[in-house]
């Protein structure tokens, strides 16, 4: 299995959960998700990325079908849709067949995404799943803790993808620890890429610690930001934000 190429460019996915948010606290349609997501793609976003959960908290069945609808028109775009697959994610990657479906073993209620997939107990349920979403022309990516030793058991079952769930270096950055939570996800992206798996990676980035990571962990694909991004959206708007996320990228590709 040829390891995929490295990228010229890390992707950058806007994940719009937070505008969503916002919107569903009146019976208005305002801050409108899809006009956020129209905003991001056109200053630069590689794709989007949603989170229905099932509780509908934030983004909505309407949103997602909205969404797919808008990067009809932005061909090369990506759309990624994040979820339990044993819960309601298959029925939307059915309906709309993004690009990408990113598995996340969330619970239902779950406060934020926090956790990556225990494989030894999910492994077999999880396949089928993955061999359905390829039958529809779908990537699957794999929300993964920093772990080496899980990335020949995630690219065994059919992944395409890891996605590294990165809050632990987050919550590192800037303090004594970091350089060695880093070496953990480096050595998770290597052992991923050696087995033959893309590298994507996501939670609590921002444009404070993405450079940092990108120079430590090789061949990163895609990054898909949310409530960070959209914080500095509504300081900065949309275009401004996202343009300067996508510098924090090029800082580190274009030296
Ligand atoms: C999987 C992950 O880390 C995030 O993409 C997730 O979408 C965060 O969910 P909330 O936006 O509901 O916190
Ligand atoms: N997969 C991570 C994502 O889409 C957004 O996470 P966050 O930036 O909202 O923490």
């Amino acid at each position: 299995m040829t390891p995929p190429a490295f990228p010229a460019r890390t992707a950058l996915s806007a994940n719009v959960n937070k505008v969503a948010l916002l919107r569903n606290t009146r019976h208005l349609g305002i801050p409108s998700v899809t006009r956020a997501a129209a905003l991001c793609l056109q200053a630069g976003a590689a794709g989007i990325t949603v989170h229905p959960r099932p509780d509908a908290r934030h983004i909505r069945a309407d949103d997602v079908y909205e969404i797919a609808d808008l990067l009809q028109a932005w061909p090369g775009r990506e759309f990624n849709i994040e979820g339990n697959p044993f819960h309601n994610l298959m029925d939307f990657v059915r309906a709309v067949r993004p690009q990408q479906a990113t598995f996340v073993p969330d619970g239902e209620g779950q406060f934020t995404s926090d956790h990556g997939w225990n494989l030894a107990a999910d492994a077999a349920r999880l396949a089928p799943l993955v061999a359905e979403c390829h039958a529809l022309g779908v990537r699957v990516s794999l929300f993964m803790d920093a772990d080496p030793d899980a990335m020949p058991a995630a690219r065994a079952l059919g992944a395409d993808r890891v996605e590294l769930y990165t809050e632990p270096y987050a919550a590192a950055w800037g303090r004594p620890g970091q350089p060695e939570v880093l070496a953990r996800f480096t050595a998770a992206a290597r052992a991923a890429q050696d087995s033959g798996l893309g590298v994507n990676a996501g939670h609590d980035l921002n444009r404070d610690n993405l450079a940092d990571f990108l120079r430590a962990v090789p061949g990163v694909l895609e990054v898909s930001i949310g409530h960070a991004l959209i914080a500095d959206a509504l300081e900065l708007g949309y275009e401004a934000a996202v343009k300067d996320y996508l510098r924090c990228i090029d800082a580190v590709h274009l030296l």
